[in-house]
């Protein structure tokens, strides 16, 4: 969550759009302005070979535009190779909403922004992302069909956040098997950071796999109430990169592995819910691999919330979601096989799998 900004100077000494740092060939990108509800979005639509862009929006206080837009960017690309290796016929997209959720969001301004998503034709579809409910997709759904997430009393599938937190398990799950040996994670270490939506379903998993489980958030509340709920021991000091665990699990913030953290990091294994955990996919990727610590790509693992929401549009029910959540478990431990077979990082693994199903299709509708 947050923005998956590194560096605002950065951002804002390139090209507006095009020209940014994290613009990779987006198909579309949507400013939504509306002045009576507040409203101020930015919709990235970055491929749509596969399907048509389906992904979350997220509502964030951006300390600037230029940070909101990053943000879209990458989550947007993101998405497109999520939905690829996931093998759902989904494209990439995203959109971001400027503003506190707590105190900016109402019903007026989420049904503005469902116009604004209706305007696209079904190019885009909506879900929940970080500052969002369920609730609020029941509201794009008033005034707009391209929207998923919906509650199971509108006819959705609900809350995705659970299915991810599972989705992230089995990932975790075959990392471990993968690095240890066994992939019950009784007595291992776990340092959850983020037990928000996700993060606390995925603390539920693992204390009931017997893990010894960490958290860390910066909600003390919700600290002291998680702790309580499921003995999770809260952690107190200063540098958790630097703790010496077994696993890491990001689950609140994006590019949390970056220049700054990695030559910190103690854990043996890292899976986590957050999209974009590497700041820099290619040079944080490969420097994990020599460090011979164990990535579980991101965007393979977390899919589970996808696999959710698009069976409101394929129609398929429960046992479906989880069979096909469960299957992280086998794509990831291929993937880990496979990036050690061909001495690249993991997350290329997954990817070349993401762009060569993409390619591939690209050339079936061309024909
Ligand atoms: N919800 C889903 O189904 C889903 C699917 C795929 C990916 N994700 C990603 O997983 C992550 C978590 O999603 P969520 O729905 O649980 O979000 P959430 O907003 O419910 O929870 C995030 C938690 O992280 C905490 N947090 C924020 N900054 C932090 C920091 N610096 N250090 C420690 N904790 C911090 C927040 O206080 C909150 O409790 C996000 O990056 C999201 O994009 C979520």
């Amino acid at each position: 969550m947050v923005s998956e900004l590194i560096n605002t100077n950065q951002l804002s000494k390139a090209d507006p759009v095009f020209g940014q740092l994290s613009f990779d060939n987006h198909e579309q990108v949507v400013f939504c302005n509306d002045k009576d509800t507040g409203l101020k979005a930015i919709i990235g639509i970055h491929n749509t070979v596969l399907g048509p862009a389906l992904g979350g929006t997220r509502m964030w206080q951006y300390a600037n535009e230029w940070e909101a837009l990053n943000d879209v960017l990458r989550l947007s690309r993101g998405m497109t190779f999520k939905s690829a290796i996931t093998g759902l016929n989904l494209g990439g997209g995203k959109a971001v909403i400027i503003g506190d959720a707590k105190t900016q969001k109402t019903p007026e301004l989420m049904k503005r922004f469902g116009e604004f998503v209706h305007s696209l034709s079904g190019k885009y579809i909506t879900a929940e992302d970080v500052g969002m409910e369920t609730a609020d997709m029941d509201l794009v759904r008033e005034v707009t069909p391209y929207v998923t997430g919906i509650s199971e009393a509108k006819g959705g599938a609900g809350n995705p956040s659970p299915i991810t937190a599972y989705g992230v398990f089995m990932g975790m799950k075959a990392a471990a098997k993968y690095k240890f040996g066994t992939d019950v994670l009784e007595d291992k270490t776990v340092i959850v950071q983020g037990i928000g939506h996700v993060g606390e379903s995925l603390v539920e998993h693992l204390t009931n796999d017997g893990a010894k489980v960490i958290i860390d958030d910066i909600n003390e509340d919700r600290l002291e109430a998680i702790s309580k709920k499921y003995g999770a021991t809260i952690y107190k000091g200063h540098n958790i990169y630097a703790e010496n665990v077994d696993i890491y699990a990001p689950c609140a913030l994006g590019a949390t592995i970056n220049d700054a953290t990695i030559n910190t990091l103690k854990a043996k294994v890292i899976a986590g819910a957050a999209n974009n955990q590497l700041a820099d996919e290619l040079k944080h990727g490969r420097l994990l691999q020599e460090k011979g610590i164990v990535y579980a790509p991101d965007f393979l693992i977390n899919a589970g919330g996808i696999i959710n929401v698009y069976a409101e549009l394929e129609n398929y029910g429960k046992q479906e979601i989880m069979r096909k959540t469960e299957n992280i478990y086998n794509t990831t431990l291929e993937i880990l096989n496979n990036a050690n077979t061909n001495h690249i990082t993991t997350h290329q693994a997954a990817l070349d799998i993401a762009k060569s199903r993409i390619e591939a299709r690209k050339k079936e509708n061309l024909q």
